[in-house]
């Protein structure tokens, strides 16, 4: 790896040194582990890869992509708060999977906004955040979300309509609820597939109810698109009423595989065919790379914050 003019480093936990690898290597970024020792009372100590000098450079990257997130966040926390007082002037978080974004209103006296209360403490942790495919639904924007000077979503479903039209040229997309229109759009126009949108009214973490739209189903190859799947019984039930309704085949291509529990065995059971995902979640279903646009969005941002260093103190 060549020396970095931009003087930045990507630091990485050693459970994704995979998606660290691929990430530096596209963004020409020397990867570095941060070591772990989890101490028996089940905290934990850090150890950040520091130089000869004890100092980190001025523009670190932290990866870490937040499917089970719980203790990911003090990991951030630690590493965040450490980077500072070892040099770092600009902290991006690549978090591939950004948690808690789903718990964005209060449907209940006294519920926790999660979505406030985490994008809140990262927002405190670092200058920019990099992710794909948030879920922001009643938000519109991730800045709202997470009041960082740059908040960058990609989206996943550009890629997945490629890999789509390779596998199901002639694919009908469906989004399974009103809130994955905006994913089948973007992936429908890409390459001109026929799409709809169901209606999908959720009781339970497990319980949804779903009218598929007036669509004519019989004999189509299906795809499902959606953002995720975590228990999977969305996808399981629009699945169900696509078979009913005399769909050739149902498929399912989702960017983040969070796959809970049971919840292949669910889609199996359904029906499913082939499932599909990006590799922001390390999962068996992965078949869309995200590294190469997540490497450009990182790479344009950290030359643009390179260029101000040079002319102006960073924040
Ligand atoms: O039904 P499971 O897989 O549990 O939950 C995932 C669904 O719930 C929504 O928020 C997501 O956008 C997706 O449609």
């Amino acid at each position: 790896m060549l020396a970095d003019p931009l003087q930045a480093c990507l630091l990485h936990f050693d459970d994704e040194t995979d998606a660290a690898g691929r990430l530096a290597q596209a963004a020409q970024l020397p990867a570095k582990m941060i070591e772990r020792h989890r101490f028996p009372d089940g905290e934990l100590k850090l150890r950040l890869p520091v130089d000869g000098a004890g100092r980190l450079p001025p523009q670190v990257v932290l990866l870490r992509s937040l499917h089970d997130p719980n203790e990911k966040l003090v990991e951030l926390l630690l590493a965040a708060r450490a980077a500072r007082t070892l040099g770092a002037r600009h902290i991006t978080l690549v978090a591939p999977y950004l948690a808690y974004m789903r718990q964005d209103i209060a449907f209940a006296p006294g519920e926790v906004v999660s979505q406030q209360v985490v994008g809140g403490f990262l927002a405190g942790l670092v200058d920019a955040v990099i992710t794909v495919d948030p879920h922001l639904h009643r938000v519109a924007t991730l800045q709202e979300a997470m009041a960082v000077p740059d908040a960058i979503a990609l989206s996943g479903a550009e890629p997945l309509s490629d890999l789509i039209a390779r596998r199901r040229p002639h694919a009908l997309l469906v989004g399974p609820d009103g809130e994955s229109a905006q994913w089948i759009a973007q992936a429908a126009v890409r390459h001109g597939f026929d799409h709809a949108v169901c209606t999908k009214v959720r009781h339970g973490d497990r319980d949804v109810t779903i009218e598929l739209p007036p669509i004519a189903a019989a004999g189509r190859a299906v795809v499902l698109l959606d953002d995720m799947a975590s228990t999977g019984r969305t996808l399981a039930l629009a699945t169900r009423l696509l078979r009913a309704a005399g769909a050739a085949s149902v498929d399912v291509a989702v960017t983040h595989a969070l796959f809970a529990g049971d919840a292949l065995q669910a889609l199996n059971d359904a029906g499913v065919g082939e499932v599909w995902s990006t590799d922001c979640i390390p999962h068996a279903s992965n078949a869309v790379a995200m590294a190469e646009p997540l490497a450009q969005a990182l790479r344009s941002l950290l030359q643009r914050r390179g260029g101000l260093r040079q002319s102006a103190p960073l924040p």
